[in-house]
């Protein structure tokens, strides 16, 4: 898998390292998007651009992209989840020996819905982090199956939001995320200027996406997941 998830180092350490990683890619696209605040030509619904096809310009851009990444095989790897999942073509390619650590319920789980309400550019990036919640929720179950299975036979989704939380965590994930955005949103200056510093995407924004939105999508993956690994 792209992100190097593999049997032999399926931690939640190396599982987290890869959250720090896409951490990256989310922010930087959340600078790119901040360029464009709207563009409503793309998201009108009644413009009707594209001949044969209603919608807006966006549903057709996304679902022509998805098309083709299918054949190329992109959602055979299981870290890869559609917006649009209904009639996509197979993959075309030899298939890749994907290494099934996820329990085959994990298939059916697709948030997109919730997650196309926030932005367009950064979503594949946010739809990936979110869906890595499989990865996370898998790896806790294994970690300590005698604490997870009681409230997954109960289906107490409460109690299981409750044990898969680490508010230590979240804390350093929003801390690191600001300052992420606050380092790399900086307008570069050559001139030694302290007072003009300007930042293209507000710190507290990036931080506050991560609260409102990415982590609380990652853990309700995460129930969704644990509700279904004794199926
Ligand atoms: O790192 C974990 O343990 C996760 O479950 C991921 C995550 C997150 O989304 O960043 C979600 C829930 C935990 O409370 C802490 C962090």
């Amino acid at each position: 898998m792209a992100e190097g998830i593999s049997g032999s180092e399926f931690t939640l350490d190396s599982i987290r390292k890869a959250l720090i990683r896409q951490e990256d890619v989310i922010v930087f696209s959340l600078i790119e998007r901040a360029r464009f605040p709207m563009n409503s030509a793309l998201y009108n619904p009644r413009l009707d651009l594209v001949p044969g096809f209603s919608g807006p310009l966006v549903d057709f851009i996304v679902k022509e992209t998805e098309t083709v990444q299918a054949k190329a095989g992109r959602y055979v790897n299981p870290e890869e989840n559609p917006f649009f999942p209904d009639n996509l073509p197979p993959s075309m390619i030899p298939n890749y020996n994907y290494s099934q650590v996820l329990h085959p319920g994990g298939a059916s789980i697709n948030i997109n819905k919730a997650i196309w309400d926030i932005d367009l550019i950064c979503l594949q990036a946010l739809s990936r982090r979110i869906h890595y919640g499989k990865f996370v929720a898998e790896i806790k179950f294994r970690d300590a199956p005698n604490d997870y299975e009681p409230p997954i036979r109960a289906k107490d989704t409460d109690a299981l939001m409750k044990l898969l939380t680490d508010e230590r965590v979240e804390k350093m994930v929003k801390k690191r995320v600001e300052k992420k955005a606050d380092v790399f949103g900086q307008d570069v200056n050559v001139s030694n200027n302290a007072d003009s510093k300007r930042y293209k995407v507000d710190p507290s924004v990036v931080a506050r996406l991560y609260d409102e939105w990415v982590i609380p999508l990652t853990k309700l993956v995460e129930v969704e997941y644990l509700i279904r690994r004794l199926d």
